[in-house]
């Protein structure tokens, strides 16, 4: 087991309101008695809303944090005692902060990381020649980091977090505000490391479902679902199908049901059943003059409504 999580609890105190010489407090339940297994070479998504106790699962994880009740170890050991030890066997990637240097070219990260992790020169060009090759991030390893894209510094983030060769890969969130072509590189190439274990959060279950074999899901610091990734294929989460457009109003509503406008030239289907998503999308592309057109699903919404309901996601 790389991680190994028994009846945990974390509480943190909260400042309510600060008065000229009192500080008045509440509790907040961050995780709620979670058990959670991780086995070697799993790929586990977690997933949930802002603020249901991911990050603060993850810090218990790393040692960041104590648990308040209950036990945890990763790679066997007390997190906290062994956070140097297990650091050396870890890798992060966080699709909001960075550990580039800015003003520096991602080479020399790469290299204070050789460093930092003591990674023989050859180990380090053969790990780097075949994580550039995999990311095809050839072209800007000596490009200031403040001047690459957004998807240009993810992939040199993630060969920041993986030339000492990790045997536990967290991600989160990242791959945040990348446009399609890139995110599906990432997952492209996520997808390669079968040796590896990976957490991998984000609110996407669509793009968890790419990469993860297991989902976890948390509600509130509760884990509501804990299931292999093929449990979710079948649900009947509501589609919204977005698009731009010059015509007019006037014309999109005669021929789409339920249209609602956006901002300008910019309309929206909200809620469409499973069954009628082919339907509905070959009226807009075959009748409209369309600019742009995106599909979603409020998957994760929906699941936790059916949980809410039911306490599962499976028909009775
Ligand atoms: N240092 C802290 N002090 C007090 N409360 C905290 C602290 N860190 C997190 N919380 C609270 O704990 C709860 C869980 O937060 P957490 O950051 O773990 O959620 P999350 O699922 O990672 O959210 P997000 O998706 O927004 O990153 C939230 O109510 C949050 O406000």
């Amino acid at each position: 087991m790389i991680i190994s999580a028994k009846d945990i609890v974390k509480r943190y105190r909260k400042i309510e309101s600060k008065g000229l010489f009192k500080k008045k407090y509440h509790e907040v339940l961050a995780v709620n008695n979670i058990n959670l297994d991780i086995k070697l070479n799993d790929h586990i998504g977690l997933v949930g809303l802002n603020g249901s106790g991911k990050s603060t699962l993850i810090k218990m994880i790393l040692g960041i944090l104590k648990p308040s009740q209950g036990e945890i170890t990763t790679f066997g050991r007390d997190p906290i005692k062994y956070r140097q030890e297990n650091a050396m066997k870890i890798g992060i990637v966080f699709g909001q902060r960075s550990q580039l240097r800015w003003d520096l070219p991602p080479m020399d990260t790469f290299l204070l990381n050789r460093e930092i992790y003591k990674i023989p020169q050859a180990v380090f060009e053969e790990r780097l020649a075949k994580l550039v090759k995999l990311l095809d991030a050839e072209e800007f390893l000596h490009q200031p980091v403040r001047t690459l894209s957004l998807g240009q510094r993810m992939k040199a983030e993630i060969i920041a977090a993986l030339i000492h060769n990790p045997d536990l890969i967290i991600l989160d969130e990242p791959t945040i505000g990348l446009d399609i072509v890139t995110k599906n590189s990432i997952v492209k190439f996520l997808n390669t490391l079968h040796d590896k274990t990976i957490i991998f959060t984000s609110h996407d279950l669509d793009e968890v479902e790419k990469v993860c074999s297991r989902v976890v899901i948390l509600n509130k610091g509760v884990k509501v679902f804990d299931e292999g990734v093929k449990a979710l294929e079948n649900t009947d989460a509501p589609t919204t199908i977005e698009f731009s457009s010059p015509d007019s109003f006037e014309k999109i509503s005669q021929i789409i049901k339920n249209i609602q406008v956006v901002s300008q030239e910019r309309y929206k289907v909200e809620n469409i059943k499973k069954d009628d998503v082919k339907g509905i999308l070959s009226l807009i592309t075959q009748k409209i003059n369309i600019e742009h057109i995106e599909v979603k699903r409020l998957k994760l919404e929906y699941l936790l409504e059916q949980i809410a309901k039911r306490g599962t996601i499976h028909e009775s």
